[in-house]
């Protein structure tokens, strides 16, 4: 479903005392896979995903879903939605607006389209809170709202960047579980940045391990996690 092959960028060191940093990734995920990605600080995690996001030009390598390049595809065209820890909202708009930007950036919205946004919100949980503004939310309502943002747009693949680090842990049990229960439903396929191996075992079939800019381990996660073989992932997991 998504495929990377050898996609690579590379930071110029902006000091002469600063080497510059190559990354490069190789990946395959199947439709419907929780792919959790995981490893030390600086090794390349938001990279990889502002590649696929589109937000950041990869100098070489492929880049397809469901063997279509995305390649040259912008931004807000590439099938995808992303969802990340902070500033996910616009604070001048109500709930229900925040997840009709999903559908439509003007709000130009048809009465279907107001209906689903209605669906996506009772689907998460927040149908009672549409008409407020993100302000009169907690941390954990707003991320739903994100997230419903996120499913109206009906893209196949979904990014998480570390989305409910700032949640409390019983929250966060919830809110990976309801993404679990949701990419199982619309066969979505989710990569997610996380710094917790215990959120990687709750939620991902597969993990994938990043160092120094490339994936050095990819598999299913609970044999990787649990009985890591590689010396590397052993010591970041403290094994
Ligand atoms: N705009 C930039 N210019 C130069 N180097 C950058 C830039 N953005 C990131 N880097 C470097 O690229 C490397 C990868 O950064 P990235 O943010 O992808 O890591 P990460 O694994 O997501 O880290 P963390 O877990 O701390 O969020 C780091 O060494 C970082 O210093």
């Amino acid at each position: 479903m998504l495929k990377l092959d050898q996609l690579s960028h590379s930071y110029q060191s902006h000091t002469a005392h600063t080497q510059p940093m190559n990354l490069s990734f190789s990946l395959e995920a199947q439709q419907g896979d929780i792919v959790a990605l995981i490893g030390p600080s600086g090794a390349g995690k938001s990279t990889l995903l502002a590649l696929i996001a589109g937000f950041l030009r990869p100098d070489n390598g492929k880049l397809t879903i469901a063997n279509q390049s995305i390649f040259q595809q912008a931004p807000a065209e590439r099938p995808l939605s992303m969802l990340f820890q902070e500033h996910n909202l616009f604070p001048h708009l109500t709930v229900s607006e925040n997840i009709g930007l999903g559908i439509h950036p003007g709000l130009k919205l048809s009465q279907a389209d107001k209906e689903s946004i209605v669906v996506a919100a009772a689907r998460v949980g927040i149908q009672q809170y549409l008409g407020r503004l993100p302000e009169q939310l907690s941390g954990g309502q707003k991320q739903r709202v994100a997230l419903a943002r996120c499913l109206v747009r009906h893209r196949p693949l979904l990014l998480l960047d570390e989305p409910f680090s700032a949640l409390d842990p019983a929250l966060r049990k919830e809110m990976l579980e309801l993404v679990r229960s949701l990419a199982r439903e619309h066969q979505i396929t989710v990569l997610m940045v996380t710094h917790s191996p215990e959120d990687a075992l709750k939620i991902a079939n597969k993990c994938a391990f990043i160092t120094n800019g490339s994936i050095t381990v990819f598999g299913d996660t609970q044999p990787m996690l649990t009985q890591p073989q590689d010396a590397e992932l052993k010591h970041y997991l403290g094994l």
